[in-house]
């Protein structure tokens, strides 16, 4: 579904990323370690269009097609299918909880603003299904009573359960969770991911992540890669990392 080739990512003297490589197959649901300055993030920022890679390829199969993204935008990157939550979470904290997954639709929708402003008759059809999805994603995160409630208001789990709300509303194949878990306490970090898994099968999602709760990471995903310093040190199933010696040193041991 996802390939990365060879992407180096350079900011001046700083190499972010080294000649990475990876390969996420549809259905998956793969982890992105690493200590902090590893890369990880910018390797999200690569695949979403934010940075163009100084070298290598981005391809997304999407539609029975291989497509290559390396460098296009974001919002074109978006409308093929993939779709991220940010570290620091981004919603529209004076809207409503209801508005921000509203709103996300119009990726998915595709509307224009001519439609929107004049609200054609096809547009009213549009609005309404909108809405109805809406209300189905917030049922399905759990925040379907605070729906009239500004987004800031909500605790912080229940912001990180808007996130991915908004980004479900726009239908993505493939899922980028930027530390879901970051600021949660064990019992939240677990629900979370459970309730990842649950979505992950319900909307057929490919998920790639980014997190710093080993015990989320080793509990979850199937897949787990290790970056340091930009550089791919090691991948393999949860097993396999946990007791890869390279990765103890450069990682798991200074936990
Ligand atoms: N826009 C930028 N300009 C300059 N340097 C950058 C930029 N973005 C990232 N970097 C640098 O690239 C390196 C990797 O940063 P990145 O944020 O990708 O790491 P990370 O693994 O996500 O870290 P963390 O776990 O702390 O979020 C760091 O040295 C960082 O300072």
């Amino acid at each position: 579904m996802l390939k990365i080739e060879d992407m180096t990512m350079r900011f001046g003297g700083v190499i972010a990323a080294n000649k990475f490589n990876a390969h996420i197959k549809k259905g998956q649901i793969v982890g992105l370690i690493g200590p902090n300055g590893a890369g990880k993030t910018t390797i999200f920022n690569v695949i979403t269009g934010v940075y163009k890679p100084t070298e290598g390829q981005i391809k997304f199969n999407a539609n029975g097609k291989e497509h290559d993204i390396t460098g296009i935008r974001p919002d074109e990157i978006a409308k093929l299918g993939i779709c991220r939550t940010f570290q620091n979470i981004r919603l529209f904290k004076d809207m409503s909880v209801l508005d921000n997954v509203f709103i996300a639709n119009h990726l998915r929708i595709k509307s224009n603003v001519f439609s929107s402003i004049f609200r054609i008759p096809s547009y009213k059809k549009e609005e309404k299904e909108m809405l109805e999805k809406s209300l189905y994603l917030l049922d399905r995160v759990g925040l379907l009573e605070e729906k009239d409630e500004k987004a800031h208001s909500l605790p912080y789990g229940k912001q990180r359960r808007l996130e991915i709300a908004r980004a479900l509303a726009t239908e993505p194949k493939l899922l980028l969770l930027d530390e879901p878990a970051a600021g949660m306490n064990p019992q939240e970090s677990n629900e979370l991911m459970e309730f990842i898994l649950n979505i992950k099968e319900e909307f057929d999602l490919t998920v790639f992540l980014i997190e710093h709760h080993m015990d989320v990471v080793m509990g979850t995903c199937e897949e787990i890669l290790v970056l340091d310093h930009g550089v791919l040190i090691a991948q393999g199933d949860p097993e396999a990392i946990q007791s890869n010696q390279r990765v103890i040193e450069a990682y798991l041991g200074v936990e």
